[in-house]
């Protein structure tokens, strides 16, 4: 499944501009500065921030058509978007945050059991927590399960290292790495880090203002 970003959007007095290819397997790199409005773009592809004009398909299902007026919902468009800042329910456990999106899900459309996406994290022992007593890179596992398990069509991931130690960042790379080789599922991958590009063998995408903007 290739998902196809051709979009112009307003944050501010600023216009910023994105256009890219996700790869059906593997990892696009939304690279640059701070302010260069990656976050922005991902927010506008999970259907959080409306873009100004331009396209959003995935696998021939448009989820966003400024001329034809389709703009899908932020469930319809299946994006498995891992903030940066996380966002898990603080005052539900672990189990209740994984299984929150798969709850609402039709049997159908899940790919994912919970049982895998626990063995596959590695979250067996964190079940009952709740996310104030989880250290940095346990929380990040369990944003990335819960994302798995709303069944995604891709994944969105933002900064996913930025808030971890040296030692951490390698765990987290390695379930990246997996998600990507074993799930094989397309990766939109925000980072301002060339190392972190050059490692995942990134496809990388330019975000940045507009000319003129
Ligand atoms: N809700 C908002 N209203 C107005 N301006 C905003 C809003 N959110 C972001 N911006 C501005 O839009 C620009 C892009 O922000 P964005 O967070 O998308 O950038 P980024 O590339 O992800 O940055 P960072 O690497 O620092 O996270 C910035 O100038 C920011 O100040």
């Amino acid at each position: 499944m290739a998902l196809e970003v051709d979009v112009t959007l307003r944050r501010g007095d600023r216009m910023i501009a994105a256009r890219c290819t996700v790869a059906p397997a593997g990892i696009t790199a939304l690279f640059g500065p701070s302010g260069a409005g990656k976050t922005s773009v991902l927010d506008a592809i999970a259907g959080l921030v409306r873009p100004t004009t331009g396209q959003i398909a995935i696998d021939g299902t448009v989820l966003f058509d400024s001329a034809r007026g389709i703009d899908l919902p932020p469930e319809q468009r299946r994006c498995g978007y891992v903030f940066q800042d996380l966002r898990l329910f603080p005052h539900r456990r672990v189990r209740d945050n994984l299984l929150y999106a798969w709850r609402r899900l039709a049997p159908s459309e899940r790919w994912l059991s919970p049982d895998e996406a626990i063995g596959f994290l590695g979250l067996g022992g964190l079940l009952e927590r709740l996310p104030a007593t989880l250290s940095g890179g346990e929380a990040q596992r369990v944003a990335i399960g819960r994302a798995l398990l709303s069944a995604p069509r891709f994944l969105a991931l933002d900064e996913p290292l930025s808030s971890l130690d040296h030692a951490r960042r390698d765990e987290i790379l390695r379930v990246i790495e997996r998600i990507r080789d074993e799930l094989r599922l397309p990766i939109l991958y925000v980072t301002h880090d060339p190392a972190e590009i050059s490692r995942l063998a990134a496809t990388v995408v330019a975000v940045g203002p507009l000319p003129g903007s």
